[in-house]
């Protein structure tokens, strides 16, 4: 057994315990022995065991350094599996996953650096075709949330993929124990984004607007966050057939597709600027 050392809580260091989870975990990534598999912040190799066991190769991104180092130690003789000490938040997915390669990221996610980690992964060119990851209990349920409850992060997931919560996980799962409940997450991502829009960007800069004060009819809401007066406001929401005494929580992502049509008809030239979500 390696000797580790103890857990840094600036870098979200739960270790996973309950064998139990692992197994969900395992199951709910249906792998088989062809699978690539990414794995973000194996730690101290809890789900990296088995993974290395059921996938044709495994690659392990982790950030700590000591924790890179004895896992590199630790696999040194399983050619199928390599330890990356990197960030995954800023990693370059093509030096890990040769393009057009199907590959699985699956992980226990540092909760500090959880939605950048999902967000680089999804937005990327070359996307996994499933993740699964353990997150925060309360980002996993806006993730997943329907019309009624959306919002940015769920628009943002549900353009890329189909998400749902596989099991929730409470705290006594982990070692340390963090203080809120988790849940494992299964997003199986699609091979293009839901909507059939021409900027990413430009879309979510509308969306953003869109939420900019979430307890406000959606027609405030853009014209707030659009800088646009209430009547133009109100004919785009026209023009994409939605009521523009809505809250903007109850929007659907087809309502969001037409909505952005919508504005990108009456306003081809605004779009330049946006930067997407990377700013938030
Ligand atoms: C919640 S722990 C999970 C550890 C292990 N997979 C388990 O289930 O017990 C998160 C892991 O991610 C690592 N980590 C934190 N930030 C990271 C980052 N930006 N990129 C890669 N790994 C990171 C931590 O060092 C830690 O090992």
């Amino acid at each position: 057994m390696p000797q580790y050392s103890p857990a840094k809580k600036s870098l979200g260091q739960n270790f996973l315990v309950d064998r139990r989870i692992v197994t969900r975990i395992i199951a709910a990534a249906e792998l088989t022995p062809e699978d690539t598999v990414l794995e973000v912040g194996p730690g101290r190799g809890t789900l990296t065991r088995p993974l290395a066991e059921y996938a044709a190769s495994l690659t392990a991104i982790e950030l700590d350094d000591d924790l890179a180092a004895a896992l590199t130690t630790e696999f040194a003789s399983e050619p199928h599996v390599r330890v990356i000490h990197a960030d995954a938040r800023e990693i370059d997915i093509s030096t890990i996953a040769p393009p057009h390669a199907p590959y699985k990221l699956i992980a226990n996610l540092p909760y500090y650096a959880a939605q950048p980690i999902v967000r680089r992964f999804l937005e990327a060119e070359h996307k996994p075709t499933l993740m699964v990851i353990m997150l925060q209990r309360e980002v996993a349920r806006t993730m997943t949330a329907a019309p009624g409850d959306m919002s940015l992060l769920s628009v943002a997931t549900q353009l890329y993929g189909k998400p749902r919560i596989v099991t929730s996980v409470p705290p006594r799962a982990f070692r340390p124990a963090p203080k809120v409940t988790s849940a494992v997450v299964r997003i199986d991502v699609f091979p293009r984004p839901a909507l059939p829009i021409d900027s990413i960007d430009a879309f979510f800069t509308l969306v953003r607007a869109g939420f900019s004060a979430p307890r406000k009819q959606i027609h405030n809401c853009l014209q707030q966050g659009l800088s646009i007066p209430r009547i133009d406001a109100e004919a785009l929401l026209s023009d994409a057939d939605i009521d523009a005494r809505r809250r903007p929580q109850t929007l659907s992502l087809v309502d969001w597709g037409s909505l952005y049509a919508a504005w990108r008809l009456r306003y081809p030239d605004t779009h330049a600027d946006a930067e997407g979500l990377r700013e938030n």
